[in-house]
């Protein structure tokens, strides 16, 4: 069945703590052909694939994967708020597929996603209820993670599942390449974060806006270069670019999670989301990338890409 494939990154500082408008123009320019292609695929199904940054998903219960059956977004960063328009039997049926190839996918009835499923879906449908989705979350921050090669596998599966749908499938794949903003993590966070990582849903609005001013605070200070966060590292994200464009992506096997975080920042294990969706298209053949734009963005604290691909 036909599939069509867009990555983005995505960033909550977008917006917000903007670089030069030349720049601004030119990613708006890149999100455009991305729509413009998205429109002419004419989707009737999104399979999106995006992590979580502990809004929805926590050290409760963390898993690596979970397809949803039905979500809601918590409209974190001004991001839309409320119930995606997920595609039950769809989800079932990829889930059915994923599980049968032995990759051991979590599934919620009431999964709750954030700005990682919702500013894609904005930016490049309009809306997180313009097309019928099935949000596939994968967890690319909460550590410890599964090795990468897992990613390829769950991929793969998606791909099986979407070809085996009567549908015209977008697979999406949304979050950084490298970058290291300021998320909390468990071994690190005093004891009253710890909590909220652990347990932290339905934060105060209070809550949430300080959480989301320390983010802003954080791409100001790394766009004036006084952060002591990781630098981007544009050479390893040309070189991702690189080899997702060329098909071979069981070299994607080999790399460790922690030559990921040393290259390339802790949020940079957000571009399993990329791995997954490019499986999940090379599931169907060999594919061509369609069109691929990159530029390091340290206002959003982002290696910022977006990239289209059809089968060959
Ligand atoms: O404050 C928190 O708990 C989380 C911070 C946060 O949500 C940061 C998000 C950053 C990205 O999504 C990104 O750069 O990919
Ligand atoms: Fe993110």
């Amino acid at each position: 069945m036909p599939v069509a494939l867009c990555t983005m990154s995505h960033s909550p500082l977008m917006g917000r703590n903007d670089p030069d408008a030349s720049i601004v123009a030119e990613v708006d320019a890149a999100f455009a052909d991305a729509r413009a292609f998205i429109a002419d695929f004419a989707p009737d199904l999104v399979v999106i694939f995006a992590p979580d940054h502990y809004n929805g998903v926590f050290y409760d219960l963390l898993p690596p994967f979970c397809i949803g059956a039905a979500a809601q977004s918590v409209g974190d960063y001004g991001t839309q708020a409320g119930p995606l328009d997920v595609d039950r039997d769809a989800a079932y049926r990829i889930a059915r597929t994923v599980l049968a190839a032995g990759v051991d996918t979590a599934f919620s009835e009431r999964m709750h996603v954030d700005h990682g499923f919702a500013q894609a879906l904005e930016l490049l449908t309009g809306s997180i209820t313009a097309v019928p989705t099935v949000p596939i979350f994968i967890n690319s921050v909460g550590e410890p993670l599964c090795p990468v090669s897992r990613i390829r596998l769950l991929g793969n599966a998606v791909g099986q599942a979407a070809a085996a749908l009567d549908r015209r499938v977008l697979l999406v794949g949304s979050g950084g390449l490298s970058h290291d903003p300021p998320v909390p993590r468990l071994d690190t966070a005093p004891p009253p974060v710890r909590e909220t990582l652990i347990s932290g849903r339905n934060p105060t609005p209070e809550q949430r806006a300080a959480r989301e001013q320390r983010v802003i605070d954080a791409g100001r200070d790394f766009a004036a270069g006084v952060a002591t966060i990781q630098p981007l590292n544009p050479g390893w994200d040309r070189n991702l670019l690189t080899v997702l464009a060329s098909g071979e992506l069981d070299e994607i096997d080999s790399w460790t999670n922690d030559w990921f975080v040393e290259q390339a920042g802790h949020s940079s294990h957000e571009v399993r989301t990329w791995i997954a969706a490019y499986a999940a298209l090379a599931a169907q053949g060999a594919y061509r990338v369609r069109s691929s734009y990159y530029r390091p963005i340290p206002e959003w604290i982002a290696g910022f890409a977006v990239t289209t691909a059809l089968p060959e």
